[in-house]
């Protein structure tokens, strides 16, 4: 079978970084996707927004939504305390199993879970099913239109306490201009802009940043 896209980019990592050193395989996956394939990977610059407002909140309990190779899960999990958890949720079985070959080659695999399936269904389990009280962190980076539904859900579900950070990849390109709409218009939330890119490219992109406030 031909190899997937994805699989070159696992092979190319597994071939060039250095097993258990997270900041090499971040590293190495940006050199072969702006290289060699362009791939939806947060990348280098919004990878460094993303690294800034980590250590602003030094979150213990964080859910990703959109796991894809591992890419910011890797670069997430680099940055957490030994006792924080990050859960992250794939959709597609195909990226799911190359994810989690990305994560234990960095060795991040104690800190990070992956759930498989859609958000619609896994949030909804997260407090009875995988323990969870309430979330420090929330990384949105699946389908775009997805972004306002499970923000909802995440609100309905009690997951999001004074405090929660939502960080929202793409809000520009490919956009999520109803998540965008009803999180700056709704006073339980204070949002922030980070202009910058799309991975790997010149084309205008940004991330948002919603702080629940109660
Ligand atoms: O589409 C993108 N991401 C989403 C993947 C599917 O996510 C599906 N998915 C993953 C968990 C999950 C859980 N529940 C439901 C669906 C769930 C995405 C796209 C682009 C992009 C930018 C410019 C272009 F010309 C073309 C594409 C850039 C990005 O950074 C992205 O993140
Ligand atoms: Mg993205």
């Amino acid at each position: 079978m031909a190899q997937s896209k994805e699989e070159r980019i696992l092979n190319f990592v597994l071939q060039n970084a250095v097993r258990g050193d997270p900041q090499s395989v971040v590293d190495t996956i940006d050199k072969y996707c702006s290289q060699k394939e362009w791939a939806m990977n947060v990348g280098d610059e919004k990878g460094l927004i993303l690294d800034k407002i980590l250590e602003e909140t030094k979150p213990s309990v964080l859910l990703e939504l959109g796991t894809y190779c591992g890419y910011s899960a890797v670069r997430t999990a680099r940055l957490l305390k030994p006792s924080a958890r990050l859960l992250t949720i794939e959709f597609n079985p195909a990226f799911a199993a190359i994810a989690r070959q990305m994560i234990e080659f960095a060795g991040v695999q104690d800190k990070v879970k992956i759930l498989e399936g859609p958000s619609e269904t896994i949030i909804p389990q997260l407090k009875k099913k995988h323990e969870v009280d309430t979330l420090d962190f929330v990384f949105l980076d699946h389908w775009k239109d997805r972004y306002l539904p499970d923000t909802i859900l995440l609100l309905d579900h009690g997951l999001l306490r004074k405090g929660s950070v939502i960080l929202a990849d793409n809000v520009i390109c490919p956009g999520a201009p109803e998540f965008i709409k009803y999180i700056r218009n709704n006073n339980s939330f204070e949002c922030t802009n980070y202009p910058s890119h799309v991975e790997y490219m010149k084309v205008k992109d940004a991330m948002e940043k919603a702080v629940f406030v109660g």
